[in-house]
C-alpha cells in the first residue's frame, strides 16, 4: 500500500525531500535489509504466500511498469538492458507490458555469463516468441546501440545479486549507457547495476541513474553519501513481500518516518506548569560567535522547555538579553570565552536544578574551557547534548570522552566525527565505526549528513530522511543543539529525544525550504518553522 502524505500548505509533488513524494506503511520503510535478508523475504513469500517466483517477478514488474507509465508517455521510446539473472527478468517483464501499453519498446540481452536464472529465461522466451524484432544481442562493447534522443534507458543489469565488481566488456556497456546520461533518462531496476546494496561501491563501474525503482525496501547503499550521484532519485515500490517476514526479522538498519515519530511524540499535560517541562542550560558563545548562543537558546525555547537559561561570556550578556528575552542569563567571569562554567553547580541542588545541559556552539576551544568541561563532566551525570567545540575538545583530549555521562548525545559533523574517531577509507567503514563507538561509550552519536545517521549504545542506527541541502548554512547545526537539549529537558529519553528532535529539525528545514527556497533560507528560518513541524507530526 502506498499512501501519498504532504505537509500543509505543500503540494505533494514538492521535490524537497523523498518521503514527501510517497510515503509507504512504516513496516515496509522502517526496516532496512541486507541483500541476504531480501532473499530471504523473496523466499519467505514465495513459501508462505503461496506466490510462485514467476509471478512474484510479474508483480514486481507490474509496479514498474505502471511507475513507468506515469511519468513517461507513449512517446518517449525504451531501450531495455537486461542481464541474466532475475533483475534481468524482470527487464523482460517490463518490456513486454510496456510494448502492451503502445509504447515502442527494444530489450538487450547482456551474455554475461551462459548460466541463465530459471525465470529470466523463461519471461525471455515468451517476449522473443512475442516480439521477436524487439530484441538485440551484445556480446561486447561494440554491440552497444546508437540511441536517439529523447529515450529512457532502463537498467535491469544487475540488481541485488551482484557478487563482484564488473569488469571487462560489461563495464565497458555500463560506460556507454552513463554516457547517455545528458539529454535521456536512466531508470534503474531496484538498484543501479554495479551499486551493491550492504558494501562500498566506491572506485567500481556503475550505472548512474536519474532514478531507481527500488523493489520494497530502501537499500542501504541509498543512504550513503558516497552514492549520492548513482541512484538518483530513490522510489520505493511495494511489491507485498510477506508482512510476517518483514515483521520479524531483526535489523540493525532503521529510517525514521512519520507514523513512527508521530507514537515517540508526547502531547502536553494541560495542568502543566512551567516546571513541568524542565530547566535547560545551554553552555554556548565566545567573542564573536554569539549568534551560535542565541540560535540554540531560541531553538531549546521554541522546542518547548519550561525554562532555558544560556550560560555565556560577559561580552554576550546585551546580545542575548536583547535577542532572546525569554531566556535567562548567566555570565562568565571571562569576557570573551566560557571559562568557569562548572562553578554553576556548587552543589547537589544546582546539578539537579538542569534536566539537561547542551554544551559546544561557538564555545571556542581556549584551555580554560576544555578544564571547565572536564570539571562538568566530573559534576554532571544526566545525558547531556555535546556539539561542535566541545567535541573538538573531546577529540583534542580523548580521556574526557570516558567521563561523559552514559546516555548523552553527541552530534559531530564528519569532520568533527574524523577528528574524534579518526578517518574511514568510505562511508560503509565510517558507519561501522560510528555503530562500535555508540556501543563502546554508550552514548548516542548523531553524524550529521543528508540522512543523518544516529547510532544507539545497543548497536542500532536510525537514519532520518527529513532535511535538505538548504540547511547546510552557520547556525544550523546550533539549532540541532537547542532542540535535543530541550526535549531532554521536558523528560524525553535520550533515544526518543535523538529521533524525535533531528526529524523535527529536518522538517522545520524543508518546510522553511519551501517557503523561502533553499538558497534564501537561515538557521533563523529553521526556528520559525518548529511551530509549523510540531502542528503537522501532532496532526498525524
Ligand atoms: N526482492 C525480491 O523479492 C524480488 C527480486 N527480484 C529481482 O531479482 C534480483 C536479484 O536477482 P538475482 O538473480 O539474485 O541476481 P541479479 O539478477 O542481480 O544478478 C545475478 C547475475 O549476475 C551475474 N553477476 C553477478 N555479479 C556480476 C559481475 N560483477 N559481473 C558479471 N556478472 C555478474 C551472475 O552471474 P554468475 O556468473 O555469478 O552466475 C548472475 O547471472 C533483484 O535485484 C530484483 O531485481 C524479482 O524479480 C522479484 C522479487
Ligand atoms: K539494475
Amino acid at each position: 500500500m502506498t499512501a501519498v502524505r504532504c505537509y500543509p500548505g505543500i503540494k505533494a509533488r514538492e521535490p524537497i525531500g523523498h518521503y514527501i513524494i510517497a510515503y509507504h506503511e512504516p513496516a515496509t520503510i522502517m526496516k532496512i535489509f541486507s541483500s541476504a535478508q531480501i532473499k530471504a523475504a523473496d523466499a519467505y513469500t514465495i513459501a508462505q504466500e503461496p506466490v510462485s517466483s514467476l509471478q512474484l517477478m510479474e508483480r514486481a514488474a507490474e509496479k514498474c511498469a505502471a511507475w513507468l507509465d506515469l511519468h513517461f508517455t507513449p512517446q518517449t521510446p525504451f531501450h531495455i538492458f537486461c542481464g541474466m539473472g532475475n533483475n534481468g527478468g524482470d527487464g523482460w517483464v517490463i518490456a513486454r507490458l510496456l510494448l502492451k501499453k503502445g509504447y515502442t519498446v527494444t530489450a538487450y540481452l547482456l551474455h554475461h555469463t551462459t548460466r541463465q536464472s530459471a525465470d529470466n529465461a523463461a519471461n525471455q522466451q515468451v517476449f522473443r516468441e512475442q516480439y521477436p524484432q524487439h530484441v538485440r544481442d551484445i556480446y561486447e562493447v561494440g554491440d552497444f546501440p546508437v540511441l536517439a534522443s529523447p529515450c529512457v534507458i532502463v537498467d535491469a543489469i544487475f540488481g541485488t545479486g551482484l557478487n563482484r565488481a564488473i569488469d571487462g566488456w560489461v563495464a565497458g556497456i555500463i560506460h556507454k549507457i552513463n554516457d547517455q546520461r545528458n539529454g535521456n533518462t536512466i531508470v534503474a531496476i531496484d538498484i543501479p547495476s554495479g551499486m551493491l546494496a550492504d558494501a562500498s561501491s566506491l572506485h567500481i563501474p556503475t550505472v548512474k541513474a536519474h532514478h531507481t525503482l527500488s523493489f520494497e525496501f530502501y537499500k542501504l547503499a541509498f543512504l550513503m553519501p558516497e552514492n549520492a550521484a548513482i541512484a538518483g532519485e530513490v522510489h520505493v515500490l511495494p511489491i507485498g513481500l510477506h508482512p510476517e517476514y518483514i515483521t520479524h526479522t531483526p535489523v540493525r538498519f532503521h529510517l525514521t518516518d512519520p507514523e513512527m515519530i508521530h507514537t515517540i511524540y508526547q502531547p502536553r499535560d494541560p495542568f502543566a506548569h512551567k516546571g513541568t517541562y524542565g530547566h535547560a542550560l545551554l553552555i554556548a558563545g565566545s567573542y564573536g560567535k554569539m549568534g551560535a548562543a542565541v540560535l540554540s537558546a531560541k531553538a531549546c525555547l521554541h522546542t518547548g522547555a519550561g525554562l532555558v537559561s544560556s550560560y555565556i561570556p560577559e561580552c554576550g550578556y546585551n546580545i542575548m538579553q536583547i535577542a532572546e528575552p525569554c531566556a535567562m542569563c548567566i555570565t562568565d567571569i571571562h569576557p570573551h570565552y566560557n571559562s568557569h562554567f562548572q562553578e554553576v553547580f556548587r552543589n547537589n541542588e544546582t546539578t539537579d536544578q538542569y534536566k539537561c545541559i547542551g554544551i559546544g556552539p561557538g564555545l571556542g576551544t581556549e584551555t580554560a574551557t576544555a578544564k571547565a568541561l572536564e570539571k562538568l563532566l566530573e559534576l554532571y551525570n544526566r545525558p547531556m547534548v555535546i556539539d561542535a567545540d566541545a567535541l573538538n575538545i573531546l577529540a583534542s583530549y580523548p580521556y574526557l570522552l570516558r567521563k561523559v555521562p552514559p546516555g548523552s548525545i553527541l552530534t559531530p559533523h564528519p569532520k568533527e566525527f574524523t577528528r574524534l574517531f579518526g578517518p574511514s577509507a568510505n562511508h560503509f567503514d565510517r558507519l561501522e565505526l560510528l555503530s562500535q563507538k555508540a556501543v563502546s561509550t554508550q552514548l548516542y552519536i548523531l553524524l550529521k549528513g543528508r540522512y543523518t545517521a544516529m547510532a544507539c549504545p545497543d548497536g542500532a542506527v536510525y537514519f532520518n530522511p527529513t532535511g535538505n541541502p538548504g540547511m547546510a548554512t552557520g547556525g544550523s547545526g546550533d539549532v540541532l543543539t537547542g532542540i535535543l537539549t530541550s526535549l531532554l529537558a521536558q523528560g524525553y529519553s535520550p533515544k526518543a529525544a535523538l529521533l524525535l528532535g533531528t526529524y523535527l529539525h529536518g522538517m522545520a528545514g524543508d518546510l522553511a525550504a519551501a517557503k523561502y527556497s533553499q538558497e534564501a533560507m537561515a538557521a533563523t528560518d529553521i526556528i520559525t518553522c518548529l511551530g509549523q513541524a510540531f502542528l503537522y507530526i501532532k496532526g498525524l
